[in-house]
């Protein structure tokens, strides 16, 4: 099974890797664009991102199943919230998608994003560090280390392929 993921970023091939460790399986990670705002603004736009990439990695990398992963943040009266999409594309299926963790961001985060900032420099920013969106992500920080994107990720990585040969058991019925 040869399966392509939408990103080049570690944190997101991990989580794909781990999911998908029972499998006989080729990774292969292509850039693919999300076709969403760089910094996505709702569950429907992230959950967008995420199928876009799935789709496009699907086809651009002549695979069995392509994946796409997709952070955002969404609005409401609380404040602004962290989401996490993914989706699986493959020939035979519409679609799966799966979200993960959500959590408030800090107002003075919340508020840069607002007006225009995309979250990853932002996090880079605040935490004094590089490529946070690489390795803990706002996550990380934000939990005091006790869970990191990759392992959030993974989470929504796991509902995708449990879905998959859920439904995969139901075609071959
Ligand atoms: O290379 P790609 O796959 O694009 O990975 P990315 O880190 O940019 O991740 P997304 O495009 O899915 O995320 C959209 C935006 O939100 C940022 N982001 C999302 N979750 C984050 C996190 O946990 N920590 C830091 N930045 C995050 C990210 O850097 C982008 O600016
Ligand atoms: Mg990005």
């Amino acid at each position: 099974m040869k399966i392509i993921i939408g990103s080049k970023n570690p944190a997101k091939i991990n989580a794909v890797k781990n999911s998908f460790s029972q499998q006989e399986a080729e990774f292969i990670s292509l850039d693919i664009p999300s076709g969403v705002n760089a910094q996505p603004f709702s569950d429907e736009e992230t959950i967008q991102g995420a199928i876009n990439r799935a789709v496009g990695a699907l086809n651009q990398g002549s695979g069995n199943i392509g994946i796409g992963l997709e952070g955002g943040v969404h609005e409401t009266s609380l404040g602004l919230l962290l989401c996490n999409w993914g989706a699986i594309a493959t020939h035979n299926m519409e679609p799966i998608i799966a979200g993960g963790a959500r959590f408030l961001l800090p107002e003075e985060i919340a508020a840069r994003l607002r007006v225009g900032e995309e979250l990853g420099p932002v996090m880079d920013d605040y935490a004094k560090m590089k490529n946070v969106r690489k390795h803990e992500g706002a996550v990380g920080i934000f939990t005091n280390g006790m869970i990191n994107r990759m392992e959030m990720f993974t989470h929504v990585t796991t509902l995708l392929a449990g879905q998959y040969t859920y439904r995969q058991n139901q075609i071959r019925r």
